[in-house]
């Protein structure tokens, strides 16, 4: 396949031929080639598809609310070629039986996957680290979806065991102990906000970071909703990543999303939203990761106390920054630096984050001159709702994992309309992916603990990709 003239993150027109599933050249004027289909990216700009470190695709156990199917489906036609699912699923993944389990449902994924393992009172390190863990997290210093919550001494083991694994940690950092009560006599959607507080949150992200650097160790802490928990992990020389619902999202939208807009941390005031997005802006923070958290409109519609916390955003967020980034608030470099290449450094996926010779063929085409409104029933999770109704965004024209097309719609048609489809499920786990391309590196814990075991589950997910029925689309 011959991209033609395509416009990069830094603005080079290059062509891009993907071979197999990595890009073979990048260059200028590069011939075409027998039986090559040639796509004309005049005009268009091909960047490398977003890692979102930070997704909860259900399953097992919620697959009523998402399934590794509708997620990854959702991912594709957002431009997300690589996804990191959360551990708070029914079972929990905390042990090796459990990630197992996981594993073989991820097989049904259309983009890669890396899987984590979590952290609670139950968990087991040996049987769980003993597999293709991607990080330990997101581990819960304050209860939130799934009740993982856990107390400090256990932090502690979980960055002991990771550091001897040569495992990142990540971390869901709120202090329940700084948490407002008096705003539990509200019964308004703001309540929420008004309970969970910024301070709560920037003494959690404070003592974290601390405990990892007195052991020498580094943790990268997840959706920092505040500038101060920002500033303290980036001061600590720690990473974090900021959720999309955090930089467009404030208080201020309560009075429209109601309880819909109850999630962990919380929406916050629109002035700390700005400064939040100034630090996107800048580069203070790492990452931009989704914290996709579906629950069904029947499951949000109640009370602000009893609804469940979490929103959908997989599929919106590389189309609202690239919105921002054709009116100039982020550049692409800076779109490019925060989806892609900025998570495959932070962890470790030397094949991903960036449109260059011998990486991976994770591509997202988009046409920067067309915009579309965001609709719920335009997208593709299960959840059937957006709170970024409305909002005007470039979705993807073409998105490709590893060479090959998993979504694709005509220029002119509309994202959700007829002219799109869908590609198999290619999807991989990205640590035994990265393992069998045999790039080199090697973990502490590959020559510990790769044994028969991890092999065969290997084995199992590729035959389930194979099994799937012709490529029939979606
Ligand atoms: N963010 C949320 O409000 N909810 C997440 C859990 C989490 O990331 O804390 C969920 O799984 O629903
Ligand atoms: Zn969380
Ligand atoms: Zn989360």
């Amino acid at each position: 396949m011959l991209f033609r003239n395509a416009t990069l993150a830094d603005g080079r027109r290059r062509d891009v031929r993907v071979s197999g599933e990595s890009v073979a050249a990048v260059g200028e004027d590069l011939g075409l080639g027998e039986d090559e289909r040639t796509v004309d990216a005049t005009g268009k700009r091909l960047l490398p598809g977003m890692i979102d470190a930070h997704v909860h695709f259900r399953e097992p156990g919620d697959s009523h609310k998402e399934d590794w199917t509708t997620g990854s489906t959702s991912a594709a036609a957002g431009g997300v070629t690589t996804v990191v699912d959360q551990p708070n699923t029914s079972p929990p993944t905390v042990d090796g039986a459990a990630f197992d389990e996981k594993a073989t449902l991820a097989a049904e994924s259309l983009v890669d996957f890396g899987l984590n393992g979590g952290v609670t009172a139950d968990w087991d390190p040996d049987s769980l680290l003993d597999r293709d863990v991607f990080a330990l997290g997101e581990v819960f210093l304050a209860d939130s979806t799934g009740n993982m919550g856990i107390e400090e001494p256990l932090f502690l083991d979980a960055l002991a065991e990771a550091d001897a694994r040569d495992v990142t940690v990540t971390v869901h950092a709120e202090d329940a102990s700084l948490f407002n009560v008096s705003a539990q006599e509200r019964d308004d959607a703001d309540a929420w906000s008004a309970y969970r507080t910024a301070r709560a949150e920037a003494a959690a992200v404070a003592r974290a970071c601390e405990v990892a650097a007195e052991r020498d160790t580094t943790i990268h802490v997840a959706h920092t909703s505040t500038p101060r928990g920002i500033d303290i992990a980036a001061d600590a020389g720690m990473t974090c990543e900021v959720t999309p619902h955090h930089m467009y999202l404030s208080r201020n939208d309560l009075r429209e999303l109601g309880t819909h807009g109850r999630m962990n941390p919380p929406l916050r005031r629109e002035k700390r939203r700005q400064r939040v997005y100034d630090r996107v802006v800048d580069g203070t923070v790492d990452m931009v990761a989704t914290d996709h958290a579906p629950h069904t409109a029947d499951e949000k519609d109640a009370e602000i106390w009893d609804a469940p916390s979490g929103v959908p955003g997989v599929e919106t967020a590389l189309p609202l920054l690239l919105a921002d980034a054709r009116t100039g608030d982020l550049t692409y470099e800076r779109v490019r630096d925060l989806t892609a290449a900025n998570p495959a450094e932070v962890f470790a996926l030397p094949n991903k984050g960036r449109v260059a010779e011998g990486m991976d063929a994770d591509l997202v085409l988009v046409d920067p001159g067309k915009t579309h409104p965001v609709r719920a029933d335009r997208l593709h999770t299960k959840c059937d709702w957006t709170p970024f109704e409305g909002r005007e965004a470039v979705f993807p024209q073409l998105t490709l994992v590893r060479g090959t097309v998993v979504y694709e719609r005509d220029s002119d048609g509309r994202p959700g309309g007829e002219s799109e489809s869908f590609g198999d499920a290619v999807g991989r786990n990205v640590r035994t992916a990265a393992e069998n391309a045999g790039d080199g590196r090697e973990r502490e814990s590959d020559r510990l603990t790769r044994g028969e075991e991890t092999e065969s589950i290997a084995d199992l997910a590729a035959e389930v990709v194979e099994e799937r029925p012709g490529d029939d689309g979606h």
